[in-house]
């Protein structure tokens, strides 16, 4: 079949993210909204994994299109649970669905909800991956969104393309992966009006309420009249923060290691600016900082605190409160309340948020 230059270009981008060998016998879920970013990861993996079942002439791993309802938008939810029923069917793969309590949620509570939806059915079908849609312009408005709203440098890394599920012990051996991070919006749809494969339109993403759609709508469209490249240019610089973050790691792994006294309650070795932070070797003190704030954002995120509300000068006054600066008694934002003694500082969640789901 000669397929159109905009999907072999997809499909190819889809390898070099993510290779078939890699999960071709281990089970994927794919989360499909019934946008074309996720209709064109279900199509694009589906092929993938025919493709190399033939080559190999073995039986195809498990692919399993999924669906959440959020029943937001009356009928046309309903008619996106149909599109996407309809989609797995005609490509002969398993489809899952859940719907939703049809109540307005702020947007974390929601994608809590579809996560928690996702992670059932991988646990469901022995999947050991979730596959997600996420685009290449997904990610540069993320990150232009976060810088707007404050962020420090691993906000910068953008959306990570494989990561656990969740921090829930649960989840932590379910991975998302995202193979279409590298892939520009256009080209999806072009690739997919190419195929003759329909999508669905969702219309809150039109709508410039959202200072996120905002950002997608209006600030990038004008940036690109003075900059034309500027998606791709946001994008390398994406990609160098991400080379940062990976170097970071064994650092940020040896912080923890040496500073976290206990991890329930989380308490944490008061810091001694004169003394370099970091493992015992040259580094500026501010780079001892940059550590210090990407290991406490991996201790909220191990414990399913929100980070949201954490800016680069959220961080900056944690690590305050970690050098013996300020109030010794303090509440930060998601309700984490902070006391410093003499030798620690002690940080507790005052409350969890629960959710809860309806099956249909
Ligand atoms: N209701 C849903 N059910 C299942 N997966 C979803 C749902 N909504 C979003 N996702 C997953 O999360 C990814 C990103 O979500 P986002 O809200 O940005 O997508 P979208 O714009 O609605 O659709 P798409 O990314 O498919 O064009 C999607 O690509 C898809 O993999």
């Amino acid at each position: 079949m000669n397929k159109s230059p905009a999907w072999s270009e997809t499909l190819r981008a889809i390898e070099a993210a993510w290779p078939v060998d890699r999960y071709r016998d281990v089970g994927v879920v794919v989360a499909c909204s019934g946008g074309a970013d996720s209709v064109a990861l279900v199509r694009g993996l589906g092929e993938r994994i025919a493709d190399s079942a033939t080559r190999l002439g073995e039986p195809q791993g498990v692919l399993v299109v999924a669906h959440f309802n959020h029943r937001l938008r009356g009928a046309e939810s309903e008619a996106d649970v149909s599109f996407v029923r309809q989609l797995a069917n005609d490509l002969g793969l398993r489809f899952e669905s859940e719907a939703g309590t049809g109540e307005q949620e702020d947007e974390q509570s929601a994608r809590d909800d579809r996560r928690q939806f996702l992670g059932d059915v991988a646990r469901r079908h022995g999947a050991r991956y979730v596959a997600m849609g996420h685009s290449l312009d997904d990610n540069v408005e993320t990150v232009l969104h976060r810088l707007l709203r404050g962020t420090g440098p691993a906000g910068l890394t953008g959306i990570s393309p494989f990561r656990s599920l969740s921090h829930r012990p649960e989840d932590r051996d379910l991975v998302v992966a995202r193979p279409l991070l590298a892939v520009r919006r256009q080209q999806i749809r072009q690739a997919l009006h190419q195929l003759g494969q329909d999508w669905r339109e969702d219309r809150t993403n039109t709508s410039t309420r959202y200072r996120r759609n905002w950002v997608r709508h209006e600030l990038i469209p004008r940036l690109q009249t003075e900059f034309p490249d500027a998606v791709e240019a946001i994008d390398r610089a994406i990609s160098g923060q991400r080379q940062w973050a990976e170097a970071m790691e064994s650092r940020v792994q040896s912080w923890i290691e040496s500073n976290v006294i206990s991890q329930q309650p989380l308490r944490i070795q008061r810091l001694d600016r004169s003394v370099s932070a970091a493992s015992g070797d040259s580094a500026s003190a501010t780079s001892d900082q940059a550590i210090v704030v990407e290991s406490l954002r991996r201790c909220w995120y191990q414990r399913g605190w929100p980070l949201q509300p954490f800016g680069q000068r959220q961080w900056n006054s944690v690590f305050q409160i970690l050098c013996g600066e300020g109030p010794a008694t303090i509440t930060l934002p998601g309700a984490i309340e902070v006391r410093r003694d003499q030798q620690a500082v002690c940080f507790l969640r005052r409350q969890a948020r629960s959710t809860t789901l309806r099956p249909t």
